[in-house]
């Protein structure tokens, strides 16, 4: 069985004022592959663990499957930035532990799959590389058969062909299992490919969140000479995301409604990159009511 993975007004409070990340709400639906992304701080850790339930929330509630996190555990896996292996054990030795604390796990798969990577079963976890700690680290999670996978920078230290290995094997595990994969990452090249859906948080609030195909479809990049844009809020009909300009040239982030009146205007399509690092730029910008839910 698959899972949705259903936040509300879900913030989390660090002390007694800073908060990591502040009403955030989105459904993702089973079988999605999303794409976690924001500036450095922003509030993407803070929103795996919770998802995890390694962390409780300071405000609102998160459910997976229907329950809270603590009490979906066995439908969960997760992998964060410092990767839970013990240093003493040997890489055959962690799968075993896998094997014996959850239920259904995949020995054999998991096994194969460290040996198909080269990963020497072998030796103390303590003694493999950062890349093959990350390896032994996702090959445990998938091996849960868990319904939801939540990976933080799972590409961090991979090398650039363990990287697209990374993402194929986690799309073909999606394709078999149906399961729901959270990703982030701040390597949006590598995402287009594989993820369907997007979210992204910026200064701890959740901004963006939807389907990626609309949210590149919904928006528009437009050119034109400097002295076509003052300024404001919209170009045109279309919402203002985020703008540039130079002496000579003005580059608009725009949510596409209408193609302007003014001829001067260029318009271009768009890329996620573009529409990513346009709302990273703006914190302030909301994105259309009909791309929030994911
Ligand atoms: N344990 C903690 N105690 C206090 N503040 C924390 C703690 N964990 C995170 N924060 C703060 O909460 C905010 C969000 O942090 P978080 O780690 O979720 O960001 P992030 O988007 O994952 O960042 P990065 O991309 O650098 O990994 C930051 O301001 C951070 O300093």
């Amino acid at each position: 069985m698959t899972a949705t993975v259903e936040a509300t007004g879900l913030g989390k409070r660090y002390g007694f004022r800073r908060w990591g990340l502040r009403d955030c709400s989105f459904a993702v639906p089973p079988g999605s592959v999303v794409a976690l992304v924001g500036a450095n701080g922003s509030g993407k850790s803070t929103l795996l663990r919770l998802v995890a339930g390694l962390t409780r929330p300071s405000e609102g509630v998160v459910r997976v499957g229907g329950a809270v996190p603590g009490r979906a555990r066995d439908r969960i896996a997760y992998v964060g930035q410092t990767k839970p292996l013990y240093d003493g054990f040997t890489v055959a030795e962690m799968v075993r532990f896998g094997a014996a604390t959850n239920p259904g796990f995949d020995r054999r798969g998991t096994t194969e799959r460290l040996r198909g990577l080269g990963v020497p079963l072998d030796r103390s976890v303590g003694r493999i590389s950062g890349g093959q700690r990350t390896q032994v680290a996702i090959a445990l999670a998938l091996g849960k058969r868990a319904d939801v996978v939540l990976l933080d920078e799972p590409m961090a230290d991979l090398d650039p062909l363990a990287r697209p290995a990374l993402l194929g094997e986690l799309m073909a595990t999606v394709e078999e299992r149906g399961c729901t994969v959270i990703l982030s990452s701040h390597v949006l090249t590598e995402l287009t490919d594989v993820c369907d859906s997007l979210l992204l948080t910026n200064e701890g609030s959740l901004q963006v969140s939807g389907k990626i195909d609309d949210l590149v479809g919904g928006h528009r990049l437009l050119v034109g000479p400097a002295e076509v844009y003052a300024g404001g809020d919209r170009v045109g009909a279309n919402p203002v995301v985020s703008a540039r300009t130079t002496e000579r040239q003005a580059t608009v982030l725009v949510r596409w409604l209408a193609e302007p009146v003014d001829p001067r205007w260029a318009v271009h399509e768009v890329t996620l990159s573009d529409v990513v690092l346009g709302y990273l730029r703006s914190p302030a910008a909301s994105s259309a009511p009909e791309l929030v839910a994911v």
